[in-house]
């Protein structure tokens, strides 16, 4: 061997370029199998260490070598010819040769998925930008990345996304293992997710949510007194109110963690940390390889990684107490842990990703769409008016069959969803075949977007129009194929907090149309809304200031 080592001419090797282009094209071959994704770390290291490598043997073995930066000179030859050829390689499989080769889109989607950034930045509306790619590319299936598609055929839905379905979570999920590993959410193992969901689906079942109505009922009262208070302004932010109510909520019935920010009035330093952290979610989502190395030097997540210790410090204080109702925490916690899991530290940041923003934007775009259809919100007045018209105040048990108003939430979620853009998932290395034949090879990426599919035609004729009766036995045919409807997306790993979503929408939608006529603020026309809501996987909403009147005391839709 030693002998080997030493009559091989190392320097002749290295300055091979044949033999780096070679190893260029090896390399192209082993990276087209398996998922680096989330490897990138481990390459950059392996690439610097053979970089380094590569100088030293040239400074010490290569007699025509007689500095350091000629050492480095040739070293980068090599380097500069391995990645060209890597490159090259790379772009003109992808180009020509990919197994998606057949699927409509960009041609620069086909090369990279820096193309998507183009889309993202700086709107971040992706689902805009997808929604016209179908529609220009007159198709139900867009390729929008190297190994990437959008989907929008409800056939297929069952198929992606069905309890039984054999496609897996995509590698997104797994951009920010490196902190605190897996949360329910992120977890690509069908086994674990199924253990740890189990918890979930006791903390979200029939009898918990009833211990948690009383809770609602206190948010929502407190909800409507500040909106009372503020009545009288020509002018409330009511999608700030919205969010204090949804963090609120979610702080006392996820961790017994009162937030306070409806007394206060003000937003805690939270939801600006949850938005800013979400923020870089939008773009590098499509560059997962990037999170996961910009995770581990951690360097310009500052705002992410304080987020992540505000949910750590709020864990432990919950795990110090017995709530004197139960919380959602009381679910997922062990008592018979001494420490906090690490999963469940990533499950505490799950819960107030997953159930604020969410319902919140849901209940800003419901009131946009209600302002912006006053024919509407008179309809839903009327409905909620014939509920308990003794009581001051509805609980949530009250509006809990209002059909109009399941209605009116039902169609703000389907213009409106809060996960826009849908969930990623891989097909099988077998491939898939679509109910019409459309064989999607296998290990490809799938995108769904619930915003296309909710505006489909074909599923929801009519589609733009805000039409709550489509909901309800009124005009049922406007809902043609309801599976299409993905606002909570579907199967196992569908949203487990949906009926408590639903039970604070129904809550704050119905005590509030029922005191307040509630119109656009002068000079607001919703723009804002539209123009300023990003779509960072959930949705980070645009401002709406309102005008609320209270009923019977002059206005539209009096009592
Ligand atoms: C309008 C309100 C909401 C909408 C539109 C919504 C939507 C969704 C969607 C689309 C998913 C699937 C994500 C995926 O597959 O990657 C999801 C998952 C989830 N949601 Fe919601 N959500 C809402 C409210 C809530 C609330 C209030 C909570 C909790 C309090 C919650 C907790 C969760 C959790 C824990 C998951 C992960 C479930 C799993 O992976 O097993 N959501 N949600």
């Amino acid at each position: 061997m030693a002998n080997i080592l030493s009559t091989t001419a190392w320097d002749e090797l290295i300055r091979s370029k044949p033999l780096a282009a070679g190893l260029g094209l090896f390399s192209h071959f082993v990276f087209g199998r398996g998922e680096w994704d989330h490897s990138t770390h481990l390459l950059l290291l392996a690439w610097m260490a053979t970089f380094a490598t590569l100088t030293v043997v040239e400074y010490t073995v290569d007699a025509r070598v007689q500095s350091v930066f000629q050492a480095l000179q040739v070293a980068g030859t090599a380097a500069a010819t391995y990645l060209a050829t890597l490159a090259t390689s790379i772009l003109i499989y992808r180009a020509f040769f990919h197994r998606l080769r057949k699927f409509p889109g960009p041609f620069a989607a086909r090369l990279s998925k820096w193309w998507s950034l183009g889309m993202v930045v700086p709107k971040c509306q992706l689902y805009n930008n997808v929604e016209q790619l179908h529609k220009e590319y007159k198709s139900d299936i867009v390729r929008t990345g190297p190994r990437e598609l959008s989907i929008i055929s409800a056939d297929a839905i069952p198929l992606v996304h069905s309890a039984t379905t054999k496609c897996t979570k995509g590698p997104w999920y797994a951009g920010a293992y490196s902190i605190e590993g897996a949360s329910t959410h992120t977890t690509r193992d069908k086994q674990d997710h199924k253990e740890r969901r189990k918890n979930w689906d006791r903390a979200f079942n029939a009898k918990s949510l009833r211990d948690y109505e009383p809770r609602v009922n206190r948010h929502s009262l407190t909800l409507m007194e500040r909106l009372s208070e503020h009545a009288h302004e020509s002018s409330v932010r009511i999608s700030d109110w919205l969010n204090y109510y949804s963090f609120d909520v979610i702080g006392d019935i996820g961790f017994s963690h009162n937030f306070g920010m409806l007394e206060k009035g003000k937003e805690d330093r939270l939801i600006t940390l949850l938005h800013k952290s979400m923020a870089p979610v939008a773009v590098l989502g499509h560059l997962s390889w990037m999170l996961s190395v910009l995770t581990r030097v951690k360097i310009g997540l500052d705002d992410m990684f304080e987020f992540i210790a505000w949910t750590q410090t709020t864990l432990r204080e919950r795990k110090k107490i017995t709530p004197k109702e139960n919380d959602i925490f009381s679910w997922l916690l062990d008592p018979n842990d001494e420490d906090i899991p690490l999963h469940l530290n990533a499950d505490s940041r799950l819960l107030i990703v997953a159930g604020s923003d969410t319902t919140s934007a849901t209940l800003t775009w419901l009131f946009y769409e209600l302002c912006k259809h006053p024919e509407a919100q008179k309809k839903l007045q009327k409905a909620v008016d014939a509920i308990a018209p003794g009581k001051s105040f509805l609980d949530a048990d009250d509006v809990a069959n209002c059909p109009q108003l399941d209605g009116v939430i039902h169609e703000a979620l389907r213009l409106h969803p809060a996960v826009p853009s849908g969930t990623q998932r891989e097909t099988p290395p077998s491939g898939l075949t679509l109910p019409d034949q459309t064989f999607i090879p296998g290990n490809t990426l799938i995108w769904m977007p619930a915003h296309t599919l909710q505006r489909d035609a074909r599923y929801f004729p009519s589609p733009l129009s805000f039409m709550p009766e489509r909901w309800t036995s009124e005009s049922p045919d406007y809902v043609a194929d309801k599976r299409a409807f993905m606002a909570f997306s579907t199967g196992a790993y569908n949203c487990v907090g949906q009926k408590l979503s639903l039970m604070e929408m129904r809550s704050v939608v119905a005590n509030v149309v029922r005191r307040f006529w509630v119109e656009f603020a002068a000079g607001e026309d919703g723009g804002a809304c539209e123009r300023e809501t990003k779509d960072c996987f959930t949705l980070n909403v645009g401002k709406l200031d309102v005008r609320l009147t209270v009923r019977g005391e002059g206005g539209n839709g009096k009592a």
